[in-house]
């Protein structure tokens, strides 16, 4: 997979650099490159702002260093990459839309600042590529650069190979629509908690009947609009949630 992320702040993107996606990218399963937006200005104090149509407070980020990156990076004679835009206004991003990430072959992430980028960036962009506004919840941040952090780990993640042990992705929560269960390793008893006996019997099946029902019940605790979403629960799946 390809990924070009566009920025004023390229360092914060640093930390792609590190753990499993500096491994992903070492191992060529993931090609990422990050631009400074500034390398598609052209006045000497190098422009990305400016003042909103319409007045109001904070600045508007420039249509013009925008559309040159995106002609850069998505050239009309290569195949269209899908263009992300972090964005409070976006589609909730969710493990799905990971999974939906996973499968692209080149994404482009343009990181907004000040009050956004200019919505004809994103009209204009739509005339070629695939373009996708996504939020990462109902709070607001300063720009995309963190949102891009998320996206890119959960989708990395997803890679093949990335995952040293694949198991662990098809039994991690939201993966079956439940959080996961508790989690517990040495010593068997810590400062008066002891780990429960069930998980130290070796009796495998009992222990995955276990994790269900303790996945269960804490999605109905916590998250009540996931269970909901479950669909038919077979009886067993019932008795956990009485
Ligand atoms: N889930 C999310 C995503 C964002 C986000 C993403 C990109 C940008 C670019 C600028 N801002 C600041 C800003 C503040 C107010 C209204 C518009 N934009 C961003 C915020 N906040 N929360």
């Amino acid at each position: 997979m390809r990924v070009d992320v566009v920025s004023i702040f390229p360092e914060y993107l640093a930390p792609l650099d590190l753990s499993l996606i500096g491994r992903a990218r070492a191992r060529g399963v993931l090609q990422l490159a990050v631009h400074d937006l500034r390398t598609w200005t052209h006045d000497v104090h190098r422009t990305v702002d400016d003042t909103p149509y319409g007045g109001g407070p904070g600045m508007v980020m420039r249509p013009e260093p925008w559309g040159e990156a995106l002609d850069a990076l998505a050239p009309a004679q290569a195949p269209p990459p899908r263009l992300l835009v972090p964005s409070p206004a976006g589609a909730r991003f969710t493990q799905a839309m990971a999974h939906e990430l996973a499968a692209e072959e080149h994404l482009l992430f343009a990181c907004g600042r000040y009050e956004g980028i200019d919505q004809r960036v994103l009209d204009h962009a739509a005339t070629r590529m695939p373009v996708t506004e996504v939020s990462l919840g109902d709070y607001v941040l300063f720009g995309g650069e963190v949102a891009v952090l998320v996206i890119l780990e959960s989708v990395t993640r997803l890679l093949p190979g990335v995952l040293g042990n694949a198991g662990s992705l098809d039994e991690e929560s939201h993966a079956h629509g439940l959080l996961e269960a508790p989690v517990y390793t040495k010593p068997p008893s810590w400062r008066g908690h002891d780990v429960p006996e069930i998980l130290r019997s070796g009796d495998h099946g009992r222990i995955a009947r276990w994790r269900r029902d303790e996945a269960l019940r804490r999605t109905a605790e916590r998250r009540p609009d996931m269970v909901a979403a479950l669909g038919d629960l077979d009886r067993w799946d019932r008795a956990a949630l009485e």
